[in-house]
């Protein structure tokens, strides 16, 4: 797989704050990477360091395979790291004009951009009439004009209502699918498990994990449960290998399971042992409790 990034023991200090602590990952080609952590855990220091507006006290990061500069590398890349700023007065198109003016790239995908982010039908309305979520569709519009091979987003739904976000959200999804890679920053665990595939979680600069969202915590899930004769099943339950910690949750129990479980056999084995289910279902953990789990120590 094309490596895009690639980051080895990247250290930030702000005199005697570590806000980023030998953070290593790699940003694989075609994914929808999240950085996911509370606010100073260390996200925006990261990408500010990756993006060379902010210089690393230690460690390095090397683009595309170490086949370019930096500073070349930078030109194939698409990032909103503050927060969307444009003349107001200027049109979307006049706007974006400029851009393509600043950064010596083609005009000719100002439409085609504004029709991506829904914005075509507003390309001449000036910028300072725009809603929040608006003009941050613009900045991801101009941030793609130059077809970047990754776009990098610092927290993009940041003051947006949910339906700014939900518009922002199947943006990110549209443009992932055209194969263009994708990090972003956020604090927002439903955002991440909505729209990302892999996972950087970090917390007071430290990486805590790495990898796909749904590996994040080797967990089984659980089984939510029930049945009439509740104490039968519960010594039942207790001779059952896949059985963990069990919750009394009123209206049936929660089980953490220790294996994979086949809910098809659980009925039948309950059912063998003079026992009939009057509940059962397989409960997949929240990226939430996930979370939760992974940054409680
Ligand atoms: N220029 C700076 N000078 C001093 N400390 C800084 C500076 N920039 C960031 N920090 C500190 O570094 C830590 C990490 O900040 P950073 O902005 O990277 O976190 P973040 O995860 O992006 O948080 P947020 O979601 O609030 O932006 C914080 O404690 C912050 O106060």
């Amino acid at each position: 797989m094309e490596k895009i990034l690639e980051i080895n023991q990247l250290t930030k200090n702000y005199g005697a704050l570590t806000a980023v602590d030998n953070v290593s990952f790699t940003i694989e080609k075609g994914h929808v990477y999240g950085i996911l952590g509370p606010n100073g855990s260390g996200k925006s220091t990261t990408l500010g360091m990756v993006l060379n507006v902010v210089n690393p006290s230690s460690g390095n990061y090397s683009w595309f395979e170490g086949t370019v500069n930096n500073h070349d590398a930078l030109k194939r890349i698409g990032a909103i790291i503050e927060r969307p700023n444009f003349y107001p007065s200027m049109d979307a198109v006049q706007n974006l004009k400029l851009v393509c003016k600043i950064k010596n790239i083609s005009e000719d995908k100002i439409d085609e951009k504004l029709e991506l982010v829904d914005l075509l039908s507003r390309k001449r309305s000036p910028f300072k009439t725009y809603s929040l979520g608006m003009k941050q569709r613009l900045a991801i519009a101009s941030a793609l004009l130059n077809d970047p091979e990754i776009l990098i987003l610092d927290e993009p739904t940041n003051g947006l209502d949910p339906q700014g976000i939900r518009k922002i959200r199947d943006i990110i999804q549209h443009i992932a699918k055209t194969g263009t890679t994708i990090l972003l920053a956020s604090h927002l665990l439903d955002e991440v498990e909505k729209v990302c595939t892999h996972v950087i979680v970090l917390r007071k600069g430290h990486m805590l994990y790495c990898g796909p969202v749904e590996e994040m915590n080797k967990n089984f899930g659980s089984i939510f449960i029930d049945a009439k004769d509740r104490t039968a099943l519960q010594t039942f339950l207790k001779t059952q290998p896949y059985a963990g910690t069990t919750e009394d949750q009123g209206d049936g129990l929660e089980v953490k399971l220790l294996s994979d479980v086949d809910t098809t056999q659980i009925n039948q084995d309950a059912y063998h042992a003079g026992i009939v289910l009057s509940k059962l279902m397989f409960k997949k953990q929240s990226l939430e409790d996930q979370f939760i789990e992974l940054t409680k120590n």
